[in-house]
């Protein structure tokens, strides 16, 4: 039950907070500071004095006003007590009757105010005044605090991850070799989405720093081979592959790809496995397996036919075909499409709005949409990673790497 309710005034909060139903709130009493309803204030901050009196009537209007401007979400908890107090403060004890069993926020309201008993006028407004100091204070606080918390940088060479307003970023950041993936940089890309998928963030984005977004495979990846042999090679990065691969199959948040130049190879196969492709119109999308003696991953050979169906998949991923933004767009492999001179600020604005949405209906959402299909996304990315197992020992491929590093072929 509390937790339905719980869930309920989170709802009310919401509702409250877009302006659509301000009537939480006791009319002139202050609203709750909006897009901070997922904040948790620690249990120490929500001590409430029972015992100093002398809160003028000054005191509480300018609690009231403190707290509109609460930078922090005080929490279900703490907003029914807000509630009562108030109510206590200027109307006295509980007088109206209780709400129907259905009625399940005015009924936690209800029960709230009621608690308070014959809890004097005086009291009650003190109580609220030490109430929103403590809040006030926390809320300075943790602000302050938010710059240092907010940099989350853990042990990370090849990509910078930070979260704020509830959204995990996670840069490639190889500008100078556009971004291409190494085999470092792969296993920081699954520990940074193992750590954004554990977060308490709601969007996890994946952008490149730089010009490119990403040019897919460092190709210097398959000329460091170990002492066992080309074999064993092929072997690991197979392995490797399916483990990246799976990790977008199984990311179970909203992600979102913010496509902030030209896109190449697996960084483009992979976006099938997104659940939203923001692009430049400066971005390009290339898989140009066949030039490189190679064959589709990413489950692109699944799901990009899904997405553009078979006659225009078969052109990107057999025949190589680069798409311009609008393109893509066109396909159904990307959501928007943004002028470049303003990308960054409408898809940031944007993500940010979406970051206020309630966490768990997301999340929720997300793993119905791919939950479907998720057995058939593992069977798809182990077939694609055997093959190119093989592919990956054919001198077709070798060839067409070796000509990359005698610059005899740039795409
Ligand atoms: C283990 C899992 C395997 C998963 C299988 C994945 C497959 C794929 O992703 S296939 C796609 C592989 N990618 C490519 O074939 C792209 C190769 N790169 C290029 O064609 C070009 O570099 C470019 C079109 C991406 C950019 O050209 P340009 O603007 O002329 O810039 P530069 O070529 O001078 O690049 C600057 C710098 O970066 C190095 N570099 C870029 N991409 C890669 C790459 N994919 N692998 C290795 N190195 C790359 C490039 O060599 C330059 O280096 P320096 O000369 O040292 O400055």
């Amino acid at each position: 039950m509390a937790g339905v309710v719980g869930r309920l005034i989170r709802c009310w909060c919401r509702r409250a907070v877009a302006g659509r139903s301000r009537s939480a709130l006791p009319s002139g009493h202050p609203a709750l500071h909006p897009g901070c309803c997922s904040l948790k204030v620690p249990a120490l901050q929500l001590h409430v004095s029972k015992t100093a009196m002398g809160a003028s009537q000054k005191d509480f209007e300018n609690a009231m006003n403190q707290v509109k401007l609460l930078k922090e979400d005080p929490g279900n908890e703490v907003k029914l007590k807000l509630y009562a107090l108030y109510k206590q403060a200027t109307e006295g004890p509980c007088n109206t009757p209780k709400p129907g069993v259905f009625d399940l926020i005015n009924k936690a309201k209800w029960e709230a105010w009621n608690a308070l008993g014959s809890l004097p006028k005086e009291t009650a407004r003190q109580n609220y005044v030490d109430l929103v100091s403590g809040l006030s204070s926390s809320s300075d606080s943790s602000s302050q605090a938010k710059p240092e918390a907010d940099r989350k940088q853990a042990e990370y060479e090849t990509v910078v991850m930070t979260s704020e307003d509830g959204i995990t970023k996670i840069m490639l950041n190889r500008p100078a070799k556009k971004n291409a993936l190494t085999e470092q940089m792969y296993q920081e890309i699954m520990l940074a989405l193992e750590a954004a998928s554990k977060d308490d963030s709601t969007i996890t984005v994946l952008t490149g720093n730089g010009d490119y977004y990403s040019s897919g495979n460092d190709l210097t990846n398959f000329t460091n081979i170990p002492p066992e042999g080309v074999e064993a090679k092929a072997k690991n990065s197979a392995i490797l592959l399916r483990n990246f691969v799976g990790s977008f199959i199984d990311f179970p948040k909203p992600l979102v790809a913010v496509v902030n130049g030209p896109a190449v190879g697996i960084s483009v196969t992979v976006l099938g496995l997104f659940d939203l492709v923001y692009a430049t119109d400066r971005a390009t999308f290339h898989t140009p397996f066949s030039h490189l003696g190679q064959t589709p991953e990413g489950c692109s050979s699944y799901t990009f036919p899904k997405i553009m169906g078979p006659a225009k998949a078969a052109e990107m991923l057999i025949f190589g075909k680069k798409l311009t933004a609008g393109e893509a767009y066109a396909q159904g492999l990307v959501t928007e499409v943004f002028p470049d001179s303003t990308f960054q600020k409408e898809v940031w604005t944007r993500l940010k709005a979406y970051s206020k949405l309630p966490q768990n209906a997301l999340r929720i959402s997300k793993q119905i949409i791919r939950s479907q299909e998720k057995e058939k996304l593992h069977a798809v990315n182990a077939k694609e990673s055997s093959i190119l197992q093989e592919r990956w020992l054919s001198s077709e491929c070798m060839n067409a790497i070796m000509n990359f590093f005698s610059q005899k072929a740039k795409l």
